[in-house]
């Protein structure tokens, strides 16, 4: 099972690019960048890894983020997590970037978007994996401040396909940030936003009504409310599910217990994605195998959640035909 999930086509839908550095590259960073670590090793780092809820988990993940500082730095980043991505038969990427982690440390949007998209590119050039890139909002800062991140990015909208929101969820409810994310509408920019990983199913109802979102990050809390899962499956949205983090920061407390496969059989368009590779244990393939061991998925369910991640994702419909194309001629081939 693990070589047919190594060998499945797969498209991530939910990955934070800062969630992805590796604690070699953190120190590799911070010596190129003359900065000093908390913590004295590798080994210490990946020790100071263990989260009881994502608060915990946010606070060593926007220090970590202090390592990033030039156009250099952020290409390094992306291009490692391609890279990877790559090795694990990830064809196509939808990629989270937080832009005021950075630009509240005095770092330039200008820097981070360059040297991200400066990856995606040669990424897509040397190894044909393609990309989109989705800015987040931080929901525990204002909506102002939201706002002020979005006026900043106009003049990058090429390179962006959409907006979402992060950070910590509980007390900042999509409802904070209506406003922004008409604007990104009418913008023209493609909505999702992060609801019901800790915080209630309501905030996943308020993310469809209010901001209007085509997909749910995680949303994992909307089994708590049959009502919203009829719902997710009449109108087809996708849930962006990310099994390892929801172990790490404690959302279940075993894989075991995990609703993946309770939604994926009520119809919810469920995919499996990595979050924060670098802190939660895994990319895509220990994703997928973590969640298969534990809840005994077979390959024709293996098989849907990565359709459902292409039919899900922003890619255009030339290349979605392609996809698809690759994804059906792998299971006819491997089926038992
Ligand atoms: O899983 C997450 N939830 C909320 N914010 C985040 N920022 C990075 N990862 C996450
Ligand atoms: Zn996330």
């Amino acid at each position: 099972m693990e070589a047919f999930i190594h060998g499945l086509p797969k498209a991530e839908l939910h990955l934070h690019i800062e969630g992805t550095l590796e604690p070699e590259l953190m120190f590799d960073l911070a010596k190129r960048n003359g900065i000093k670590l908390a913590y004295p090793s590798v080994e210490a780092v990946r020790q100071a890894y263990q989260f009881s809820n994502l608060q915990d988990f946010l606070d060593i993940y926007y220090a970590g983020a202090a390592v990033l500082q030039t156009e250099q730095d952020f290409y390094d980043l992306t291009w490692a997590y391609l890279q990877k991505a790559h090795s694990q038969t990830v064809r196509h990427t939808e990629i989270f970037f937080d832009p005021q982690t950075h630009t509240a440390r005095g770092i330039p949007f200008s820097t981070v978007i360059n040297g991200i998209h400066r990856a995606l590119q040669d990424a897509h050039q040397q190894m044909g994996i393609t990309s989109q890139l989705i800015l987040c909002f931080l929901r525990h800062l204002s909506a102002e401040e939201a706002m002020r991140t979005l006026e900043e990015a106009l003049p990058y909208n090429a390179w962006i396909a959409g907006v979402g929101l992060d950070s910590s969820e509980k007390g900042h409810p999509p409802s904070k940030f209506v406003d922004v994310f008409q604007r990104a509408r009418q913008e023209g920019w493609r909505i999702v936003a992060h609801a019901g990983e800790e915080g209630p199913a309501q905030y996943v109802w308020e993310a469809l009504d209010l901001l209007g979102v085509q997909r749910i990050d995680h949303g994992v809390r909307s089994t708590d409310d049959p009502r919203l899962i009829d719902r997710l499956v009449r109108e087809g949205v996708a849930l962006t599910v990310c099994p390892l983090s929801n172990i790490k920061l404690r959302v279940f407390d075993r894989m075991e217990h995990h609703n993946l496969k309770t939604m994926l059989e009520q119809g919810v368009r469920v995919t499996i994605n990595s979050d924060d590779p670098a802190y939660f244990g895994g990319y895509m393939d220990e994703n997928f195998t973590a969640a298969q061991q534990a809840l005994g998925l077979n390959k024709d369910q293996l098989g849907q959640i990565s359709r459902n991640a292409f039919e899900a994702s922003f890619v255009s419909e030339a290349r979605r035909k392609e996809l698809m194309f690759e994804l059906e001629r792998y299971l006819a081939k491997n089926a038992d």
